[in-house]
């Protein structure tokens, strides 16, 4: 597993413009290499900006958006449509403007789908689909993404992985249902650590005053159990993307960077 990287940019808007830049120069070299990308995007104000600032990029047309899988880190678990589902916000930020395959966008289900309000038969189905998807060359029962994308809770918490509750604990599934989080909606659908890691590149979005203190217990080498946000790592990389209000408690050691 990769060792954080840390890049901090003078405030959000732009900490958003250049993780664009560079998620698009991520999925056309992976293109170029393996004739497809896949990303999973994060939902949260971080995420979702990022996506606009996608949308707004001229050099959005270099992607082959026909070639490109996307996959969810998470999903509040709602019914199909509703304006709270990750996916319905990622929609209005980005998707119904690019020409993406519908059966290459891999939403979790919603709570009128076919599991019903049932949330374990939800995680379970679609562990089912990424397994599908997973490759002899990939690591385990999820594909490789090429880049997974994860907001940072102020308290710690990436995806629906919150503090010592037990999907953070999971080592074994990939997608669990939770229950009780403390982030509304409490019943959400989430990729596991073991999942999260299995992507070639995590980024971590954490702009504002109120990531600072969590990127900074996270950093400093705090336990995933009480800190999910210090377990996602990628396999090659793990960025750390932040605006310097988040960045504001980082120990010295480490911000400035150390780390090129
Ligand atoms: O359901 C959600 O909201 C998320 O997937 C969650 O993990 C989010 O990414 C973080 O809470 C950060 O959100 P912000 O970027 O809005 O602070």
């Amino acid at each position: 597993m990769s060792t954080p990287q840390l890049v901090v940019h003078r405030d959000k808007e732009l900490m958003a413009q250049a993780a664009a830049a560079r998620l698009i120069t991520r999925i056309v070299d992976a293109q170029a290499s393996r004739g497809h990308a896949s990303v999973v995007p994060t939902g949260g104000r971080n995420g979702n900006g990022l996506l606009a600032a996608l949308a707004a990029e001229p050099a959005r047309d270099a992607v082959d958006w026909g070639r490109l899988d996307l996959w969810w880190g998470d999903e509040r678990f709602l019914p199909e449509g509703d304006p709270e589902r990750n996916v319905t916000q990622a929609r209005e930020a980005l998707l119904d403007a690019v020409p993406l395959d519908p059966k290459r966008v891999h939403a979790m289900p919603a709570s009128d789908g076919p599991h019903g309000t049932d949330v374990e038969a939800a995680a379970e189905s679609y562990a089912e689909e990424l397994a599908r998807a997973a490759g002899p060359e990939n690591h385990g029962a999820v594909p490789t993404f090429d880049v997974l994308m994860l907001g940072v809770g102020p308290d710690t918490h990436v995806a629906s992985l919150f503090p010592e509750l037990p999907a953070v604990r999971e080592t074994e599934r990939t997608v669990v249902g939770v229950r009780g989080a403390p982030k509304p909606p409490p019943t959400r659908v989430t990729l596991t650590l073991p999942a999260i890691r299995a992507a070639r590149e995590v980024w971590l979005l954490a702009a504002g005053e109120d990531k600072a203190r969590a990127a900074a217990i996270a950093l400093s080498g705090a336990g995933e159990i009480q800190a999910p946000a210090a377990g996602a790592r990628g396999r090659a990389r793990t960025l750390w993307l932040l605006d310097t209000a988040a960045a504001s408690q980082l120990p010295r050691s480490l911000y400035p960077p150390a780390s090129p």
